[in-house]
């Protein structure tokens, strides 16, 4: 049988195919998967080809049953259904092309100022328009106080805090069809919810070249074609979807430091009390619909990245992140950055429904992380302190003349933050590092059970108190910069806040710390189980593919993510490269007897100068560059030291230069570095790095970059600080529950862990199909069959059923294979 055609832009690797059919019955099924493919596998195309094939056929597949579902009735002649069809067509047909002409309306258009341009350059990159603008800040102090805060129910309907955005612009999105109201009658085609796929990664480099593989891809139609017409290439309607921070147009506000600041500044600037001269003036405008829905022809005229985006709406001097929720609706594939998709908040401020619609996480190695990063918080001593004394020197300076509820608040404000503090100073005083904490612990100073979270939390928020104490506090100091924001972007309440957020609701799978660091100590709110917060995307998914370079091991998902799903489908292709092209061996002795880098055998210095020794023997028969894994910068540290004491860094400087990726240093100057020498050494070079490191995630070791990696040990994390005894307690007690034995579970999580750093570091050497690289894994411990199963299958595959893992073998194996 032929294989299914996928509409692959190239003639698709064996590799390809298997991925795409393996996606496309992922979905056809309604499953979970969790699919691997190697980096330089063209992974991003097999995900495209598989969903969006799957997408353009169902779409045919639900209109024809649509038609069949035209029933006859009894009385009625055949010629009426028919009719009946043929009417349900053309209607069909009719909403597309009307789109279609204005979308290629705008094609046309741009395709005339490209060439008038006389370049081939998309959009104009990027904005950046011209600032210095007036300071607009009174210098009345009374612009510093509370507004009249009496009734919290007033204000709370004057806001819609989980939108983001004012009322009356609420009101004004659902008006333009920029909220989607799911489960209203929508009947034309600007407001008919089309099937997606959500493809979401981490970062925008990765999500600017999934787009860039995007563009290369030409799909038959959605609907089928009319009788006696071929089949036509329907283009794909895309909509790229970032946060303010990649798309505020307001030179203003965009040129806020972070994230939060330029959030908290458009919100504050849609406040009704806000005057209108200082409103944004590129918000949607209600009497303005054409540029709304000429923002949104132009965002789905093309493919565009996030940076085109944020040019069409310098362009057309429209909000690009308010204008472009209309166009969700009508889109297909939606791009968008991991929080967006996976914070509740984010995707209800966007208008998202995942209902019925396709997720694919790609880079999702880190996803566990990335939801336990997002639903996590944290507050230290210094902002608290700071925070408490500013709110005292408001006081005082406006304690008379608060209204209504203001000078209550405040002062349960202080009372909390007392709270928070003595835990701290309890630990301070018990002179430990660090300690778990109960939420009551944290409560318990005085009247703070009197106190209601939720109504203190929403008038922290309501009445901008965070923005009015520091703005008074920088007025005092007389620091504010020239435009007038006040000399920090993010005011230290709007931390406190933060934290108080996670105190008044914490899930139940989640733990508070206290730790010391180096300034300050650290009150944190550690979620230990990603697996709830990502219930709702599976449940409301029709499918969810999870997809990477380096999946293994995939166990640690389903037990971690996918506790509730009996079945998930998982996929881990092989590598395009023949197996001659890699050479994978576990060196486990040498002379003095088995190698083993447990906390306990690291601390032997004789464990250093063996691991010296074992890359003075190696180093000579590797071509250009060597790259060295070691388990943590404490051990690259001590390393060095007992190497340069016994003056083994010398003789292995004289075989290769040696560069280092320490803990100060910067990691792109040593690999820049590194690099150069490998092209002007004739011996190459050698580079010291750790897994998980700054050097560890998306640096590139292809070709003479990395002829040889050495794993220096398993790099299991510190199994002993609270924060890992508490996860660890937590997976064992959910693990009995299911009946398994005491310590397995939480074990194994640890060992997936470590594994699926050394299979991140390890994966970056073969990069394309005529690449070729050797891999040592130096410690015994990589025999065990637990751990080898752990790693990636084309890896595996590559290592000898019984080897020879001594030093000396090892390295004549190694001399062959670069001989060969
Ligand atoms: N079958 C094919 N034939 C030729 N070129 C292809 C094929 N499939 C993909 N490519 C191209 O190979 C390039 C490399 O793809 P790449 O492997 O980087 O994608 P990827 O596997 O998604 O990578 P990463 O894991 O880094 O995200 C892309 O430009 C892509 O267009
Ligand atoms: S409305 Fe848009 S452009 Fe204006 S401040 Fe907010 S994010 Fe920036």
């Amino acid at each position: 049988m032929a294989p299914k055609d996928f509409h692959h832009p190239f003639q698709p690797y064996d590799i390809q195919q298997v991925f795409m059919e393996a996606v496309y019955t992922c979905i056809e099924e309604g499953k979970v998967g969790i699919f691997e493919s190697p980096t330089g596998t063209g992974k991003s195309l097999s995900l495209i080809c598989g969903s969006l094939t799957w997408l353009r056929e169902y779409k045919r597949r639900q209109f024809g049953e649509s038609l069949a579902a035209i029933q006859l009735n009894e009385d009625e002649p055949e010629w009426m259904v028919e009719h009946a069809k043929n009417e349900r067509r053309k209607e069909a047909r009719q909403l597309r092309a009307d789109l279609e002409v204005r979308l290629e309306a705008v094609r046309q258009r741009e395709k005339k100022i490209r060439q008038k341009k006389g370049n081939e350059e998309p959009l104009a990159k990027r904005r950046k328009v011209a600032h210095d603008e007036e300071s607009e800040i009174l210098n009345d102090e009374d612009q510093y106080l509370l507004d009249d805060y009496d009734s919290d129910d007033e204000v709370a309907k004057q806001t819609n805090g989980d939108v983001g955005f004012s009322s009356e612009t609420t009101k004004l999105m659902e008006k333009l069809g920029m909220l989607q109201a799911v489960g209203s009658e929508q009947k034309n085609e600007e407001s008919c919810e089309e099937l997606k796929v959500f493809f979401c990664s981490r970062t925008h480099s990765q999500l600017s070249q999934f787009v860039g593989e995007l563009k290369r891809v030409r799909l038959p139609p959605g609907l089928p074609p009319e009788e006696n017409t071929v089949d036509v290439i329907e283009e794909l309607k895309h909509l790229t979807l970032g946060s303010r921070r990649s798309l505020c147009i307001n030179p203003k506000v965009a040129k806020l430091s972070n994230q939060t600041a330029i959030n908290e500044r458009c919100i504050e600037l849609q406040q009704p009390s806000t005057s209108a001269e200082h409103k944004c003036p590129f918000l949607p405008k209600k009497d303005d619909q054409d540029t709304t829905l000429d923002f949104r022809d132009h965002a789905l005229a093309n493919i565009r990245d996030i940076e085109d985006l944020a040019a069409v709406g310098t362009k057309l001097r429209v909000c690009p992140y308010y204008a472009s929720r209309p166009a969700i609706v009508p889109a297909e594939v939606v791009t968008l950055p991991y929080p967006l998709l996976l914070q509740k908040s984010a995707r209800e401020a966007l208008g998202i429904s995942l209902k019925g619609h396709i997720v694919i996480i790609d880079e999702a190695h880190n996803l566990m992380n990335a939801i336990e990063g997002i639903y996590s918080a944290q507050i230290t001593e210094v902002q608290l302190s700071r925070a408490r004394e500013s709110l005292m020197i408001y006081l005082q300076k406006f304690r008379n003349r608060l209204k209504g509820a203001n000078r209550m608040y405040v002062t349960q404000v202080i009372r909390v933050i007392d709270s928070l503090l003595l835990p701290i100073v309890q630990l301070k005083a018990d002179g430990k590092d660090s300690a778990p904490i109960q939420l009551d612990a944290l409560l318990s100073g005085k009247g703070v059970d009197q106190i209601n979270l939720a109504k203190l939390v929403r008038y922290i928020n309501d009445s901008k108190l965070a923005r009015k104490v520091e703005g008074y506090i920088a007025h005092t100091k007389d620091v504010r910069s020239k435009d007038g924001t006040v000399a920090a972007d993010v005011p230290t309440l709007t931390h406190v806040q933060n934290f108080l957020t996670c105190l008044m609701n914490p899930s139940k799978e989640g733990r508070f710390f206290i730790n010391k660091d180096q300034s300050s100590v650290v009150v944190r709110y550690l979620l230990l189980d990603p697996s709830e917060h990502f219930r709702e995307v599976v449940e409301d998914a029709r499918a969810v593919i999870l997809a990477g370079g380096t999946m293994s091991p995939m166990d640690d998902y389903k037990q971690q993510l996918f506790p509730y799903i009996d079945e998930v489908s998982t996929l881990s292709c092989g590598h395009l490269i023949p197996p001659s092209n890699l050479l994978v061996r576990t060196i486990a002795s040498d002379a003095k007897g088995p190698l083993e880098f447990s906390f306990k055998a690291r601390a032997n210095p004789e464990t250093a100068m063996r691991v010296g020794k074992a890359l003075l023997d190696l180093a000579p028969c590797v071509k250009a560059g060597l790259v060295v894994f070691l388990p943590s910068y404490g051990y690259l540290e001590q390393l060095i030291n007992i190497w340069k004491e016994n003056g083994l860094l010398e003789k292995l400087n004289t075989l290769k230069p040696v560069f280092s990726d320490g803990r100060g240093g910067s990691a792109e100057h040593t690999f820049q570095a590194y690099s150069d020498s490998i092209k002007t050494s004739p011996n190459g070079a050698m580079l010291l790095s750790v897994i998980g490191g700054k050097l560890s995630e998306g640096i590139n070791f292809s070709d003479g970059l990395g002829r040889c990696v050495v794993v220096v040990g398993l790099p299991f994390p510190n199994l002993e600080t609270p924060e890992w005894k508490a996860k660890m307690q937590y997976i064992d007690e959910k693990a009995l529950v299911r009946g398994q034995t005491k310590g397995s579970a939480s074990r194994e999580h640890a060992e997936n862990v470590c594994m699926r750093s050394v299979n991140q570091a390890i994966g970056r050497v073969i990069r394309h199909k005529d690449d070729w690289a050797s891999i040592l894994l130096m410690d015994s411990r990589y025999e065990q069959g637990r751990i080898k199963s752990k790693l990636p299958g084309w890896i595996k595959e590559c290592m000898p059923e019984k080897s020879l893992s001594g030093v000396g073998a090892v390295r004549e194996d190694v001399e062959r294979f670069f001989r060969s």
